[in-house]
């Protein structure tokens, strides 16, 4: 049945109201008139000028994101200043659809209302009435870390908007949904290596950015790794990182250059490579460079928390654990997407912490026969060492793992330039790209009966207990998919 008082031709902001306003619940009143007068937003601290209260001006808010001027702080610059009091507000929002729901809330597509070109942002929605304490302060870290990135593999937190008992983050919408989804789609759930190393750089270098902010990130798995629409990355869920103070520092590494000079005057070696007979004479020399690391060496936590597949062993022993837990995740990251599955799954949960826990090493199923995969293996056992102590990057941090030859020839600086992967399944780019998602309900039918699901959904929550704890699965409207793995 279609119900026309929940179509509105509505925003997010009648949306939600609507679920507390007479026509529902009259009951509720209080709620409602507490839901309109606090539906304010305020934007990230970093990212925006328009951050206090006093901040009235109806002018633009210059922001200190490095992508300040692309299209989405564009969009919500020019909603700003028609707002009258040059904030955003959820009313300026309009839903599109569920993108699916995770343990703390549900995330929407949504773009911004009335702008000439629709841009499309993913609008997380936590109800705080729903949520235990612990789960509220996961809520609470997640917004702040996300209120501390400003890089192109990670999300930019737009606006945090709290209304009522709602928490909304307002953040960059990936359509070519997950890495974990994607990888099912590949034959062996598996990916080649070429397109092995694209992924594994860019989360290596998305990780380096969150250790040198002094950010642990303890749930690398593919569900977790997002596809923009450019077929870029972007690392998602931050609610179980833990924050340490770290110190970034330029260290210098002290490096032998052999080279082959035409007519130099320093003094020759005999190659080694051309045996003691070779006439070719080399010429070593000693370099210094300074490298940066910022890696939270002393990062300290006890709390074990994780995916099973890919909790590190110091994490499932529980004495403790440090940034290496994600060095480790990233090893087991590196097998799945190689071998389509990870190393130590067992039948139960407690058989596979058992096998990470057990000394045994690990063990690579099949001999690819593709170029690159002697040294893909070669960095999963370095990275795969059970003593976090002598595991690849617990020392000086990403640096140490960029220069393992799995990844020789890549130039880091330039690594967001790259061309992605052409990937079966991946949504091909348009020149309509956003629009595409928004005209797809676009009919007058179709939206109807969407704000309607929506509005039930967001109405029978207020009856319904907590959300599922570790939900294990979520709903695109009409359609159930399959679960992503449960988390410790
Ligand atoms: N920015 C986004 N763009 C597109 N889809 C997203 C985005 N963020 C989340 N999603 C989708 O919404 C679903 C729910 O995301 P959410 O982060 O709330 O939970 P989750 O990934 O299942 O994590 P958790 O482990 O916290 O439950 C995800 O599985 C993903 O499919």
């Amino acid at each position: 049945m279609e119900d026309d008082s929940y179509y509105l031709d509505t925003d997010l902001d009648l949306s939600f109201t609507s679920t507390t306003t007479d026509r529902t619940f009259t009951s509720s009143s209080a709620r409602s008139s507490l839901a309109r007068s606090s539906l304010t937003l305020s934007f990230n601290d970093r990212l925006s000028t328009a951050t206090t209260p006093s901040t009235t001006t109806s002018s633009a808010p210059t922001t200190l994101h490095h992508r300040r001027y692309d299209p989405h702080w564009t969009a919500i610059r020019a909603a700003t200043t028609l707002s009258s009091d040059g904030r955003l507000h959820l009313r300026h929002l309009k839903l599109v659809r569920l993108l699916g729901t995770g343990n703390l809330g549900r995330v929407f597509l949504c773009h911004l209302r009335d702008c000439p070109t629709p841009t499309a942002f993913a609008l997380k929605v936590i109800d705080r009435d729903a949520l235990t304490a612990k789960k509220l302060s996961h809520v609470e870290t997640e917004a702040e870390i996300l209120s501390m990135l400003d890089h192109p593999f990670l999300p930019t937190l737009y606006a945090r908007i709290d209304a009522s008992h709602y928490i909304c983050l307002l953040i960059d919408y990936c359509p070519n949904g997950d890495l974990h989804s994607l990888l099912r789609k590949q034959p062996g759930n598996r990916l080649p290596v070429s397109q092995v190393r694209f992924f594994a750089a860019e989360v290596l270098v998305a990780l380096e950015y969150l250790h040198a902010l002094g950010i642990v990130y303890r749930d690398l798995k593919p569900e977790n790794i997002l596809i923009r629409e450019d077929g870029h990355i972007m690392l998602s869920d931050f609610d179980l990182c833990f924050k340490a103070d770290v110190v970034p520092t330029f260290r210098s590494r002290r490096f032998l250059r052999v080279s082959t000079p035409p007519s130099s005057p320093r003094r020759p070696r005999r190659s080694r490579r051309g045996g003691c007979f070779s006439t070719e004479a080399t010429y070593e020399r000693e370099e210094i460079v300074a490298e940066f690391a910022a890696e939270p060496v002393t990062a300290f936590s006890k709390s074990c928390v994780g995916t099973h597949e890919y909790l590190a062993p110091e994490l499932v022993a529980g004495n403790g654990h440090g940034s290496g837990v994600d060095w480790w995740a990233f090893g087991i990251f590196l097998f799945e997407m190689l071998h389509g599955a990870t190393p130590f799954k067992g039948v139960t949960k407690e058989q596979t912490l058992r096998k990470i826990a057990s000394s045994d090493d690990v063990v690579f199923p099949l001999e690819l026969d593709e170029e690159g995969v002697r040294e893909a293996k070669d960095l999963i056992q370095q990275l795969l060492v059970k003593d976090p102590t002598k595991r690849l990057g617990c020392a000086r941090g990403a640096q140490d793992i960029k220069r393992h030859p799995f990844f020789e020839g890549i130039k880091w600086p330039l690594i967001r330039h790259y061309k992605p992967p052409e990937i079966r399944g991946l949504v091909k780019k348009s020149s309509k790209a956003h629009g595409g998602h928004v005209t797809g309900v676009s009919s007058p039918r179709r939206r109807k009966w969407l704000w309607w699901a929506l509005s039930n959904l967001l109405r029978s929550k207020r009856s319904n207990s907590k959300i599922q704890s570790n939900n294990n699965s979520y709903h695109y409207v009409g359609k159930s998919y399959n679960a992503s793995r449960k988390r410790v």
